[in-house]
């Protein structure tokens, strides 16, 4: 119960908010946290506090699901900003070599709360971003899976935030609206009614962040992302995969087949400008943060008017359709715009890449780690 005392102390002084709920209520009881196997490089700062530290300027960052399409590209841009030691990857996949070498990295599953707790603890985490999830379309084939770690996972993360103050961000997606949300410039708050398991998972995970925020002052932050469109890594299994094979397919074999209708629009977005708006949000005054959960828009297009820009850099490039029945369902209940007005007032949000930004953007990167693999 004293360790319990401390923990709420900590976390009401984080916060400035008193506490509206039991001791019992807020930390669940905190096991003894023994091994030191997951210890990494110590802090630059003090680890005196028994409370971590979410200040802006010296953060310790463990990103979950880490080795997918976004964490690594994180780690990098967090890693130049905080210091090299200070951002932990992880995952419950090997790392490559290349990725082991850059800095550190730790198992961690995100269904086992003993282990999480130990590496917050051990390695004084204070922001803590959470990737780890099942996309949409791997989603549907493994309802079970999904819910498991969409939901379960999300709750040990808000859990483990809230007992060590920490400052969280959780990723939500054009996913967590469904065919009743308005579907063009749809705004931050409306109608959300998916039709998958991973936009339930996710529509869950904006309430329940914004719940704790509320109840417990938990410092939780949200975008709803786009399709995240990138060079050298892979999607994970989403509806909006396409956009990222179509260049590879560009430049490699001149042709695509695409499993979405050739007028299927959705918003997109460069892994770059996704990114810095993930650091920029975490970075932004509390006071800026008029809510919790914020839409972010760069683009939008269509299979056909992506091939169109493509073919102007590779004229003789040509997509045909086989239509996925259930991608296709999914992205025709998906919204085509984003309202970021929000986004862009309260912290300054701001894309840099326009379509043809990204295509010019994707062929020269892809271009050019060919020829170097070809090199080889
Ligand atoms: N990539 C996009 O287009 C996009 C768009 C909107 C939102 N998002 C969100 O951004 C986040 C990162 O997306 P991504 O594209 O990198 O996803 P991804 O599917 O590429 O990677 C997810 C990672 O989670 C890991 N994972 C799975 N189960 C786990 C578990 N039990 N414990 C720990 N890790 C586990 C996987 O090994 C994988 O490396 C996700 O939350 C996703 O919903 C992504
Ligand atoms: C949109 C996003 O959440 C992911 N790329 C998916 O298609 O599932």
């Amino acid at each position: 119960m004293m360790l319990a005392m401390q923990l709420l102390r900590g976390a009401v002084k984080h916060t400035g908010r008193r506490p509206q709920c039991s001791v019992k209520q807020l930390i669940p009881v905190v096991p003894g946290t023994t091994s030191t196997s997951q210890q990494l490089p110590a802090f630059r700062g003090t680890q005196s506090s028994f409370c971590a530290n979410t200040d802006s300027d010296n953060p310790r960052v463990l990103i979950t699901g880490g080795l997918g399409q976004l964490g690594v590209g994180l780690a990098e841009l967090l890693r130049q900003r905080f210091g090299q030691n200070n951002v932990i990857l992880s995952d419950i996949r090997k790392p490559s070599y290349h990725v082991y070498h850059s800095g550190p990295f730790v198992f961690a599953d995100i269904l086992d709360l003993k282990n999480l707790r130990e590496i917050v603890v051990n390695n004084n985490i204070s922001w803590l971003v959470h990737y780890s999830a099942v996309l949409s379309a791997v989603g549907e084939n493994n309802v079970a899976v999904a819910k498991d770690v969409n939901i379960t996972g999300l709750h040990n993360i808000l859990d483990i935030a809230t007992e060590h103050g920490l400052r969280v961000f959780v990723p939500s997606t054009i996913g967590a609206f469904g065919p009743s949300s308005p579907r063009d410039l749809t705004p931050d708050l409306c109608v959300q009614r998916p039709q998958t398991i991973y936009g339930v998972s996710k529509v869950h995970a904006e309430l329940m962040g914004e719940y704790y925020h509320h109840r417990y002052g938990l410092d939780f932050r949200c975008l709803r992302y786009p399709g995240i469109i990138s060079a050298d890594s892979q999607p994970g299994g989403g509806t909006t995969d396409y956009a990222v094979k179509i260049f590879h397919a560009a430049v490699k074999t001149g042709s695509f087949e695409c499993n979405l209708c050739s007028g299927t629009q959705l918003p997109m977005m460069y892994i770059d400008d996704c990114l810095r708006a993930t650091l920029e949000v975490l970075e932004a005054p509390a006071d800026n943060l008029a809510s919790r959960t914020y839409n972010i828009h760069a683009m939008s297009f269509t299979p056909q008017s992506l091939t169109q820009e493509i073919q102007k850099a590779v004229p003789h490039f040509k997509t045909t359709y086989d239509v996925d029945p259930v991608l296709q369902a999914i992205a025709d209940s998906w919204p085509m715009a984003l309202d970021d007005s929000a986004a862009r007032r309260d912290w300054g949000w701001k894309h840099k890449y326009d379509l043809p930004e990204l295509v010019k953007t994707m062929l020269s990167h892809i271009t050019v780690s060919n020829r170097r693999a070809q090199d080889f």
